[in-house]
């Protein structure tokens, strides 16, 4: 092989068809026709490989061998439902055919799963790339729209995301928040502080980790790790917030004054935005120690604000407590949900009702719906791009303990000195908008996690599904079939629904649909370009069966 550029008998890192793992090979032959390389691997695997798809050994962290859990090439590929299996080729594959798709029904590939779960296994170890040039940094991972920051972006975001938080805190404080008012004078540095308020975020934090940790509900298994590993979470957060619900009446009943939240909402951001700082820098310090397998494949610039921002390790845990779980599910969740329940209280108190307006109820009724479904499918977040492929840093944990509660809760608010009186049909509208919202969010979801908990469960044997060469398939009817995200269409129709009660005179209690519009649709084409590089031509498959990316006929 004169002219090419890996020579026979070179051992080099060869990536495993449709993951973004590389494993040692050797090189057996190139085939100048096909411009493809047969190589090796230590499992006695034999593939075709691009050029693009190998890389020198130099280019790879070096991690302990011993360390590794990882399910071999192999095994994957006994697992693979790709049409290659049937192909004449038996030992040796070319990796762009195992990435082709057929169209198939999931009953009969299940069966071949289940045949094929005898295959011995081989251990190897895959390696991850080193990222070192921060140019080349991909957009791998999910978490929020911020994804695309490169290093200098993610000093902005850093500074901007706090300051806008607290930006929008001050404007609905004003009497006209109107954008012709925006930004609002800055009161005194003191003012921002209140070292009570830092006492009952944190009361408040504390209560809910003792929640989680008690030895109540169910342990749920996560999606297999990359290194084969799964990990148990408690998912009992519906018990956590029907505890918490019967606290707040308790402490309520007891004479607690919870409109404190509506007049120290600033402080009590600005304490909480403290702990996720702390929270972030402790994050950051933990992943320098933490192993490879255990770090997220995004956030290893190397550049310290960027990896800090964007989240190293991806489930960091303090023995069985897992932080990134807890905090997206926890702390900012039902914290959401009191706020929310302090603001109708405070709408009372300010405008002498006895009841909070129809408003109000529908924005208190809508929100506690959501959160209340979120924990009581708690263990569908384990299958969302957030838990199985995002690193923990500043940005989700701002996103979970400031963001959602201090901006999620803008419209209820709003609404405690922006009264907005609703007729009957308004209101029957904006009921049935958000039921039919609701309906279509829950269903796709639970599809999708049912499926990819179980793809042979009887009960969606019915659908049709693309198979892809890591041995996962994809739902290519039912509600994925109409849509490539049919759950963020229903997510944006709740949105809505969340937004219209608070009427059109001002732009801020539209803040999270405008911010869910961009975030959801950025999430989507970053997903799709991760599930293409995960899924290669089957992906490609799917997105010509299904072409509109979240809204029919129009996006
Ligand atoms: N209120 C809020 O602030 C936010 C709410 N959300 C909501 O959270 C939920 C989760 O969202 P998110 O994590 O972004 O994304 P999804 O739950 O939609 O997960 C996307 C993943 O699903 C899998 N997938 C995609 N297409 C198919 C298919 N056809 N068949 C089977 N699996 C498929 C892929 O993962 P793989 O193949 O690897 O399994 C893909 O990466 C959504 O309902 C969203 O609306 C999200 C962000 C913010
Ligand atoms: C601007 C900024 C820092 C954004 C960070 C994004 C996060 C706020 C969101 C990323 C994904 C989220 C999800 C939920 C809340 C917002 C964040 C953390 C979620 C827990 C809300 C409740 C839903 O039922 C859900 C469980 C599906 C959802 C999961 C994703």
């Amino acid at each position: 092989m004169p002219s090419v550029k890996y020579q026979r008998g070179e051992m080099v890192m060869g990536r495993w068809p449709g993951s973004s793992l590389y494993y040692e090979v050797k090189v057996l032959r190139y085939d100048a026709s096909s411009q493809l390389y047969t190589v090796i691997y230590k499992d006695g695997t034999e593939l075709e490989l691009k050029e693009q798809d190998i890389k020198n050994a130099a280019g790879f962290q070096t991690r302990s061998r011993s360390r590794s859990r990882s399910r071999s090439p192999g095994r994957r590929r006994s697992r693979s439902r790709s049409p290659a299996r049937t192909t004449r080729r038996s030992s040796s594959r070319t990796a762009a055919a195992v990435a082709t798709a057929a169209i198939t029904e999931s009953a009969p590939t299940s069966r071949r799963d289940a045949k094929l779960k005898d295959t011995p296994e081989v251990r190897l170890s895959p390696l991850v790339m080193k990222c070192g040039k921060l140019n080349i940094i991909k957009l791998t991972t999910s978490a929020s729209l911020l994804c695309f920051v490169l290093p200098p972006g993610a000093y902005f975001w850093l500074l901007f995301l706090p300051a806008w938080v607290l930006f929008l805190v001050l404007q609905v404080n004003l009497e006209d928040p109107s954008l012709a008012n925006f930004p609002p004078l800055l009161p005194p540095f003191e003012a921002f502080w209140d070292a009570q308020a830092l006492g009952f975020v944190i009361l408040w934090v504390l209560f809910q980790v003792l929640l989680y940790i008690l030895p109540v509900g169910k342990l749920s298994e996560g999606m297999p790790l990359r290194s084969g590993e799964r990990l148990k979470y408690r998912t009992n957060g519906f018990f956590a917030i029907a505890v918490s619900a019967v606290a707040v009446v308790a402490a309520v009943h007891q004479g607690v004054d919870l409109t404190y939240i509506h007049s120290h909402f600033l402080q009590l951001a600005t304490a909480s935005l403290l702990i996720s700082v702390l929270l972030s820098i402790y994050l950051y310090v933990r992943s320098r120690y933490a192993a490879p397998e255990q770090l997220a494949l995004g956030g290893n610039s190397g550049n310290v604000v960027y990896d800090f921002f964007k989240g190293h390790e991806l489930n960091p845990r303090i023995k069985d407590f897992d932080l990134k779980f807890f905090c997206e599910m926890r702390p900012g969740l039902i914290g959401w949900c009191l706020i929310n329940f302090a603001m109708a209280l405070a709408e009372m108190k300010e405008q002498s009702l006895n009841a909070p307006s129809y408003s109000m109820i529908l924005v208190n009724l809508f929100q506690l719906l959501y959160v209340l479904d979120g924990l009581w499918n708690e263990e569908a977040i384990l299958t969302t791009m957030d838990l199985m492929h995002d690193g923990f840093g500043f940005m989700l944990a701002f996103g979970d303990l400031v963001w959602v509660p201090f901006t999620y809760t803008l419209q209820a608010y709003y609404l405690v000195s922006h009264p907005n009186l609703l007729s009957l049909p308004a209101l029957a509208a904006i009921v049935t908008l958000k039921l039919v919202g609701f309906y279509i969010f829950r269903k796709s979801n639970s599809e999708k996690n049912a499926f990819r908990r179980n793809p042979s469960d009887p009960k969606l044997s019915h659908l049709k599904t693309i198979p892809t060469a890591t041995g996962k398939s994809l739902l290519v009817s039912g509600w994925w079939g109409v849509v490539r995200h049919p759950n963020y269409l229903g997510d944006l129709m709740m949105a809505l629904a969340w937004s219209l009660p608070c009427g059109f005179s001002h732009l801020l209690p539209w803040h999270y649909m405008i911010y869910f519009i961009i975030l959801l649709v950025h999430r989507d084409s970053r997903d799709m370009s991760e599930c293409r590089r995960k899924y290669g031509s089957a992906w490609d498959e799917y997105c010509r069966t299904v072409r509109y990316r979240i809204i029919p006929r129009v996006y």
